[in-house]
């Protein structure tokens, strides 16, 4: 199992170690256009091989894209991150470019590649390479909903003190910071609803608080997050590699679910060898209803800027 991650920076790196930690693909290919840059992190990378008792290969390519053929999957996390009071959005017309360009270089080394696009405003440069290379819809993934999924997990645990692994609970809907819709109906902790646990409004807190989990993380890193970023893309990664069958919420292109079609959007999939191979429909209530339906005409709006 070959895998490429595009960018070498803070998201890509940190991908590229969980990936290597989880021990199950026999090579990775880091690309950055920064002369030496992939270089060096994979040979910091490597250098933790014997120390962490991993065995994939990691590799570095200043924008070299033979060294990427063949891959199996490949991740599109290059692209500038936002600063504290930024939008996802206002990142649009320097990531669009670069996200195009890379899809095209990667698709011609790797004919079958499964792509996952990280570089944000995700859910529209999700759409973007489904215009710019006309791949079938479960080979394009977009990672926001697993992140975001986490990050509402740990929000419902510090509600509840309790710790995460007790916590399930989705994120869906658009990557953004209004967009957001964490199903506080579906949140349970060992099957027992959360709000048996916490009041109507320390839920809506904990979804208020996930809703704007990236924008605190950048207002207190000086850019955005990199360590949840990374494993939930190792997550999606691992689930495709190994034909795990795992339901995750992605973002996908929509023909119809949901209400929506001809957008990306973040809905839960089953994802296995062939990437998405199923889109889950749940019963949203009215409420639910309404907010995706708005999230979805603020993508639409972003969408028409490309
Ligand atoms: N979808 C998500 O949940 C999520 C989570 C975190 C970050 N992000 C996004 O991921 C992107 C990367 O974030 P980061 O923190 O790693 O940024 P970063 O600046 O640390 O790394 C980005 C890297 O991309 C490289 N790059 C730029 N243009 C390139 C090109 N044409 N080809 C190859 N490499 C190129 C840069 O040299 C840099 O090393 C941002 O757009 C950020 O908003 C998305
Ligand atoms: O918040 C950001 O800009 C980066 C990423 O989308 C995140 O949610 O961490």
């Amino acid at each position: 199992m070959k895998v490429t991650v595009v960018g070498a920076g803070a998201v890509g790196a940190s991908c590229a170690e969980y990936i290597a930690m989880k021990n199950f693909a026999s090579e990775v290919v880091l690309v950055d256009i920064k002369e030496g840059y992939a270089e060096g992190k994979a040979m910091d990378l490597m250098q933790c091989a014997s120390l962490n008792g991993f065995d994939t290969k990691i590799t570095g390519s200043t924008s070299d894209y033979s060294k990427t053929a063949g891959s199996d999957i490949a991740v599109i996390t290059s692209g500038i991150p936002r600063k504290p009071g930024m939008t996802r959005e206002e990142l649009i017309g320097i990531n669009a470019g670069i996200v195009k360009s890379v899809s095209e270089s990667l698709l011609k080394e790797s004919p079958n590649v499964i792509i996952i696009v990280v570089s944000n405003p995700m859910d529209t440069m999700t759409y973007l390479v489904h215009k710019t290379t006309g791949l079938p819809m479960n080979r394009i993934i977009g990672m926001g909903g697993a992140l975001d999924s986490a990050r509402f997990r740990y929000r419902l645990s510090e509600a509840m003190d309790c710790p995460a692994s007790d916590v399930k609970g989705m994120v869906i809907a658009a990557h953004s910071d209004k967009g957001m819709l964490p199903l506080t109906r579906l949140a349970v902790r060992n099957g027992v609803p959360a709000s048996k646990f916490i009041s109507e409004d320390r839920l809506n807190q904990v979804a208020e608080d996930t809703k704007v989990g990236g924008a605190t993380l950048t207002g207190l890193l000086g850019t955005s997050a990199w360590y949840a970023p990374g494993a939930a893309v190792s997550t999606i990664v691992q689930a495709i590699a190994c034909d795990q069958k795992k339901m995750i919420p992605c973002s996908t292109m929509l023909s119809g679910q949901y209400g929506e079609s001809d957008i990306c959007m973040g809905v839960p999939v089953i994802l296995g060898r062939n990437g998405i191979e199923k889109i889950v429909e749940i019963d949203l209530n009215e409420a639910e209803k309404a907010k995706f339906a708005e999230s979805a005409e603020a993508v639409r709006k972003v969408n028409a800027t490309l």
